[in-house]
């Protein structure tokens, strides 16, 4: 399926629209209204509105939307539709946490290799992922057709594998050190950033404590 461009906040939103879809058809609940979906996802109805128009017609005025023909829409565009392998790279304290989340449940995201510098971690199977040493990450990473990674080193660290991951031909990194890595324009890069997200949900409480947008 081809995706259109969109608006980067409109992505965003895609993935919370598609859980609550996937919560409703598990419920056996066959359509679903703007107001309602707005309600759950604590999006305004306009914004819902205009995030759907997007993809073209997809509900019908006065019947809402189709829960589960929404939810077909959605897994295409999210591409939840086929298996998604993701790399981490470095297994400390954030990384192992992941590796033992890994995705869980209702999506198609797996991590189906990790790599760490630390001998001792390399070459055993963590939470049912095999950890490869660092050495092997272009390696294996093309071999495995794997071109998404998530990036768990320390800082001081990151740039340096995110050029051997440039290298391996990925095409998007989840940040989650703190640095902001320096890539070609080709491959995409999500920072996650908890000490900003925090400040942000701070300023949320300060300034809208009464939830009014
Ligand atoms: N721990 C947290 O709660 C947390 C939260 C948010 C962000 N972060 C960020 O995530 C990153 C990891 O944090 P952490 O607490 O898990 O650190 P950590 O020191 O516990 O783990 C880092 C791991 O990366 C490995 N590593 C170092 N250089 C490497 C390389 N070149 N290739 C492969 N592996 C390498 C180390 O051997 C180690 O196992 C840091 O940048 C940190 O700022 C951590």
């Amino acid at each position: 399926m081809t995706t259109k461009k969109i608006p980067r906040a409109t992505a965003r939103r895609l993935p919370i629209y598609y859980r609550y879809l996937t919560i409703l058809l598990n419920a056996k609940k066959e359509r679903v209204s703007s107001t309602e979906l707005s309600e759950a996802v604590q999006v305004d109805s306009a914004t819902i509105r205009r995030d759907f128009s997007y993809f073209g017609e997809l509900g019908k005025r006065g019947y809402g939307y189709d829960v589960a023909s929404l939810l077909k829409f959605f897994k295409g565009i999210l591409h939840q539709d086929s298996l998604v392998s993701v790399a981490l790279v470095g297994v400390g304290s954030l990384g192992s946490a992941l590796l033992n989340f890994n995705f869980h449940q209702d999506t198609n995201l797996r991590i189906s290799a990790a790599f760490d510098t630390k001998p001792e971690l390399a070459n055993k199977i963590k939470s049912g992922i095999p950890v490869y040493p660092a050495t092997d990450i272009k390696k294996q990473l093309q071999e495995q057709q794997i071109d998404i990674v998530i990036l768990t080193v320390p800082g001081e660290h990151a740039q340096e594998v995110a050029d051997q991951l440039v290298e391996a031909g990925v095409r998007g990194i989840l940040n989650f050190s703190p640095v902001r890595l320096s890539v070609p324009k080709e491959v995409q890069v999500q920072n996650i950033d908890l000490t900003n997200e925090l400040q942000t949900l701070i300023y949320f409480i300060k300034n809208y404590s009464d939830n009014k947008k």
